[in-house]
Parts: C-alpha cells; structure tokens; sequence
C-alpha cells in the first residue's frame, strides 16, 4: 500500500524555500512523493510543477512535476524582501499543513524555514518558531527540538529564549520531560531499542564541583539520578566542551544540552548541508532543514537543498519507523 505523501510548507516565500522545494523535488521526483503547499507564482522560473488537488495526487504527479497543493499568497515574493501582507499566509499554510497530517492526507510534515521577525511584525505570530507553533495547534504542552545528521543528534532543553534566562527556565521538570519525550521517540521514530542519552552541565566543566556554579548538582544530576533508577542509560552531567569529538560521540545516541547554542553549534559545524530539525512529541512527524531563510543569497540559485532533501528522506524513515511500531504494538 502506498504511504501519503509528505506535505511540505513553503515558509518564508522571500527566502530560499520555493527554489530549495524546487530543487529537491528534482532530485527525489517520485522516489520519495511530496507536495508543497503554496503560491506556485513564488516558485522559481521555469519550475516544473503541477497544481494538485487532493494530496494523494502527489503519487502519480511527482513523477513528472513538483506537486502544488494551491495557496495564494497576496502579494509576490521579492528574494531578501520579506512583504508583511504575506505573513498571515505563511501561518496558514503551516496550520493547513498540521490539519492534512492529523487527518491521514499526509504521512508527516516537512516545514521549509521561516522568518521569524517577519511573521511577528507582518502577523503578530506569538511563537519564537515552529517548534513551539507546532505545539499548540497538536494540543501538547511540551516538544523537544533535535537537530539530527549521521553523526550526531543534539538536543536543546530549552529553545529560543535570552542566554540569560536559562538558568532559571532550566527546572527539573523540563528536563526530566525532555529526556523521557527523546527517550521515547529514539525508540518509536527512529528504531533504537535502547537509547543511550549522554547530558550537558550548564556551566563550564560541569560546575566544577559547585565551584563554577550550582545547576548541575542541583538539578541536573538529581533528574538524570531518578531516571538512571528507571532504567534509562544516561550519562551526565559531562562538560560540554568534550562531549562532541568523534570518541565522545560513539558513547550516546543523543546529546541533551541545555540551550540552543550548546546543541546547534557542534551540529552545524559538524555538518551544516546535511542537518536535519525534527520536533519530538508531537502527534505527528515533522522535520525541517537546519538553516534558515537566507535572504543574503535568496533568489540566486546558489542555495544547497541538501538539507531540505535530508529533512523529506527523515520525515520519510520515522513514517516507516513508527508505522512499524504500531504494527508491532510496542508504543516504547
Ligand atoms: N526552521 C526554521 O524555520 C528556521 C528559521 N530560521 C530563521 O531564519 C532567519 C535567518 O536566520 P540566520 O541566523 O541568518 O540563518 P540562516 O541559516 O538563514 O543563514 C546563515 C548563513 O548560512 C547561509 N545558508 C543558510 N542556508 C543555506 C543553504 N541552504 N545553502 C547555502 N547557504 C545557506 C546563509 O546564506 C547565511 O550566510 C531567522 O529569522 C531565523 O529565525 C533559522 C533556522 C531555522
Ligand atoms: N535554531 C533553530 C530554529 O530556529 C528552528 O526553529 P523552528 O522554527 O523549527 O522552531
């Protein structure tokens, strides 16, 4: 039985995302079927595409043209010049994106990037990103960002928030419901049977001992205590300045940091073409590439869709993954 085809969002049309979407459909065609959802006047000139109706048509279409599903957009996309009457699109489109998943239509969302800034000014959006937009419209209270390519995965504890408040937002709460929600979807999602989770301290060298801070004895090493006692194989808290070479790497699936910068650095610098962003813990897939909307080389044709084309094949392998576990009845 064919799977549904995966829905791609347009995102930011002012950035790179219509000539990436353009560029790994040429690459994938009907290998790997997908749709994207927008206005089909963003693409760049001379794209193949075909308007669909139902997303099922992605099947047959892909073959011989990037699938649309059709959402006009006010106004034209300008490369680099974000217009603030397209913004309110850019959030339907994701939302029309979440419905088509939720009701089988779609195998998983892929989500091209999107501008925040742009989104707030244009829009109002009241969400630091898709992670947490995402959150809202599946009904769940709590998500995990993972950045993941073939040699690592890093996990944020918290996400988009000022440097200077993760000392504060860092409970054991969150942390504890960030390695149970990776926990379990290193399991369903990506079919390890038993992952290993190696976590960040916060401060350098791990606190040293409470003498370059407090955080890890106080809450970073009693969470990973508890649920070491449940069975879980996590190590930590390590410093996180060598918790990223290769050896280090070999020792965990899943490297939990505790904010943005601790994750995303080692990730991008390992393997910026290739890294994929997949949100954990909602009711359906979804992945992105790890970049952004690039509006300094955006229209050029210069932009790498690597990314975008490693996001489509992921969101493609945890569909199977998770289809298998259903099947198997082994929730993880
Ligand atoms: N999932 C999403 O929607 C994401 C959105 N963003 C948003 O994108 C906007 C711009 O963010 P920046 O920090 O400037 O990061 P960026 O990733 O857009 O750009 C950083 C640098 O990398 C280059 N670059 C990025 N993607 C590339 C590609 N596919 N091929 C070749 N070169 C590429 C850009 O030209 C630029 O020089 C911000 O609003 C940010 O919040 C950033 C990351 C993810
Ligand atoms: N730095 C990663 C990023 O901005 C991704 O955000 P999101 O839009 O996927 O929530």
């Amino acid at each position: 039985m064919n799977r549904a085809p995966i829905a791609l969002t347009c995102g930011e049309p002012a950035g790179i995302g219509p000539e990436i979407a353009a560029a790994a459909w040429a690459t994938l065609g009907a290998r790997l079927p997908f749709f994207l959802i927008g206005d089909p006047t963003h693409l760049p000139a001379g794209t193949p595409w075909r308007e669909i109706v139902h997303p099922e048509d992605a099947l047959h279409v892909s073959a011989s043209a990037l699938p649309v599903l059709r959402h006009d957009f006010p106004a034209p996309a300008r490369p680099g010049q974000p217009a603030p009457e397209n913004a309110a699109a850019v959030i339907e489109v994701i939302a029309r994106a979440v419905q088509l998943v939720e009701g089988g239509a779609a195998s998983a969302i892929c989500t091209a990037p999107i501008h925040k800034k742009a989104l707030k000014d244009g829009a109002g959006f009241a969400y630091p990103g898709h992670t947490e937009y995402l959150a809202a419209l599946g009904g769940v209270h709590r998500v995990v960002m993972m950045l993941a390519c073939p040699d690592l995965r890093v996990v944020p504890t918290t996400i988009h928030i000022p440097l200077s408040e993760v000392p504060t937002s860092l409970t054991p709460a969150l942390l504890s419901d960030t390695l149970r929600i990776t926990h379990a979807a290193l399991i369903r999602d990506f079919g390890i049977e038993s992952p290993r989770l190696a976590v960040t301290g916060l401060n350098p060298h791990a606190g040293e001992g409470g003498a370059m801070g407090h955080e890890e004895a106080e809450v970073i090493a009693p969470v990973v205590a508890a649920l070491r006692a449940e069975g879980m194989a996590i190590s930590g808290p390590h410093s996180a300045d060598t918790m990223f070479h290769a050896a280090a790497r070999r020792n965990y699936d899943a490297a939990i940091a505790m904010y943005h910068d601790q994750a995303l650095i080692p990730i991008k610098t390992l393997d910026f073409a290739g890294g994929v962003n997949v949100t954990l813990g909602l009711p359906f897939i979804r992945t992105s590439p790890d970049h952004g909307t690039a509006f300094d080389i955006a229209g050029q044709g210069v932009a790498d869709a690597t990314s975008l084309i490693a996001a489509l094949r992921m969101a493609d392998e945890m569909a199977r993954s998770r289809a298998a576990h259903h099947r198997t009845g082994d929730r993880g």
